[in-house]
């Protein structure tokens, strides 16, 4: 249920405090001790070799100046006496026609992350340290390397946050979540924002990714077009011809150059049909149903996945080879530690033969699961651990957010 929130306070149960260095330290530790627990296992070498552990100590030092000496106890600014703001929820035994149902306004919440607005549904999760998710946002941004002809896909996106606070910096974002109502804010924060170039998808994200790729890269080769020199408001010319998707029409229309499309011989004059269809894309002018910008040749395709706390399915990333980055934003180390193993594990590792004991899985550690895992994925390129730095967006606590860049 929703309840009374402080203003301007995130961690509403935290004591306001000065920023605890050693606390911080403490969450360090843990996180390095997961990582050293599994040193013994061979995909340890992978993070020892590529500099792993030194960059982890690195981004560990350079995680203190940025949070800690530049912006203090962050998540706890407003002082405990804060004003309290009720936040109305609408009674389910309340008739439609009654007068008390106009008192209550929508259940939702309203937050802002970035200069975005965020419109939030009861079930949708949201980080509740807004300032430090800026800043996990704007890190994992950083590490992605995104530019214009970027394809970003934002897997367990829930309200969108990540995808829409990057979105201007790439040329087209999927958000990929299971969490229906999630996904309808998703939808909801795009237009309240006015970003068009986005869609989201509400289904499992390894169920969905190759098809998603294969929309999106794969561009029609052998469309036979008639290209006519007709003069239009916003283009230069009309493609007119039968089975032309009006996605393509649009960018034409919008002015955008599609070299990559095979233009077939010029013809004298457009059918009546083709009329009709350039007329009905013109009235609409507006994006396609999903936002898509199908034509545009993207180079680099990158994701960015914030999991739930068991982890993700590795198949949603590692057995596509067109997705060459990834930056990983977990909130539990130890399932972190299992998926890069996952994901990090080359395919030519094999199980050790000679293991009789079928139930020794039982006393396996997650890592130790997950490498057995590895071994029977499909073939595939394995991702190289990059770097990694904690961010602190749970002060206080025992947790943090960890971001790691994994490349191949
Ligand atoms: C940590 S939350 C994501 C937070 C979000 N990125 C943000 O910053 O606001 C993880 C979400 O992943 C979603 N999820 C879990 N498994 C998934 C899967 N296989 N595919 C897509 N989404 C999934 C869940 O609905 C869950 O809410």
């Amino acid at each position: 249920m929703l309840g009374n929130f402080r203003e301007g306070v995130t961690a509403v149960e935290e004591p306001v405090d000065c920023p605890n260095v050693s606390t911080i330290a403490c969450k360090y530790a843990s996180i390095f001790q997961k990582f050293l627990q599994h040193s013994n296992l061979p995909v340890w070498n992978i993070f020892k070799n590529t500099g792993f552990w030194r960059q982890l100590m690195v981004s560990t030092v350079g995680f203190e100046d940025a949070l800690i000496t530049r912006s203090p106890g962050i998540s706890n600014e407003a002082p405990a006496d804060a004003p309290l703001c009720l936040l109305p929820i609408p009674k389910a035994d309340v008739p439609p026609e009654s007068d008390e149902i106009n008192n209550v306004v929508d259940a939702r919440i309203h937050d802002y992350i970035s200069n975005l607005r965020f419109s939030i549904s009861p079930t949708a999760f949201f980080q509740v340290n807004t300032l430090a998710a800026e800043k996990l946002y704007s890190l994992a941004g950083d590490w992605a390397c995104l530019g214009p002809n970027t394809l970003l896909f934002d897997i367990c996106c829930e309200t969108g946050t990540i995808g829409l606070t990057l979105v201007r910096l790439v040329g087209m974002v999927i958000g990929i979540e299971m969490n229906a109502s999630a996904v309808s804010d998703a939808h909801r924060n795009a237009e309240i924002n006015g970003i068009k170039n986005c869609s989201f998808v509400c289904t499992k994200a390894e169920d969905v990714m190759g098809s998603l790729l294969k929309e999106y890269l794969n561009v029609p080769q052998k469309q036979v077009i008639v290209l006519i020199p007709l003069q239009v408001a916003k283009g230069k010319f009309l493609l007119l011809g039968k089975g032309i998707p009006h996605q393509i029409l649009y960018l034409i229309l919008k002015g955008v150059h599609v070299m990559s499309l095979k233009i077939g011989k010029s013809a004298s004059g457009c059918s009546e049909n083709g009329r009709q269809e350039v007329q009905s894309v013109l009235q609409k002018s507006e994006m396609p149903e999903n936002g898509s910008s199908l034509g545009q040749q993207f180079e680099n395709v990158v994701a960015i996945v914030d999991p739930p706390r068991f982890g993700l399915h590795p198949t949603a990333i590692r057995t596509h080879p067109r997705l060459r980055r990834l930056v990983y934003i977990s909130c539990n180390p130890e399932s972190l530690v299992a998926n890069a193993i996952e994901l990090c594990t080359p395919s030519s590792v094999k199980t050790e033969k000679g293991n009789k004991d079928n139930r020794g899985w039982r006393n396996m550690s997650s890592a130790g699961l997950a490498l057995h895992r590895a071994k029977s994925m499909p073939n595939s390129e394995a991702f190289q651990p990059i770097k990694a730095m904690a961010v602190d967006l749970f002060p206080h606590t025992q947790h943090c957010e960890l971001v790691m860049l994994l490349e191949r």
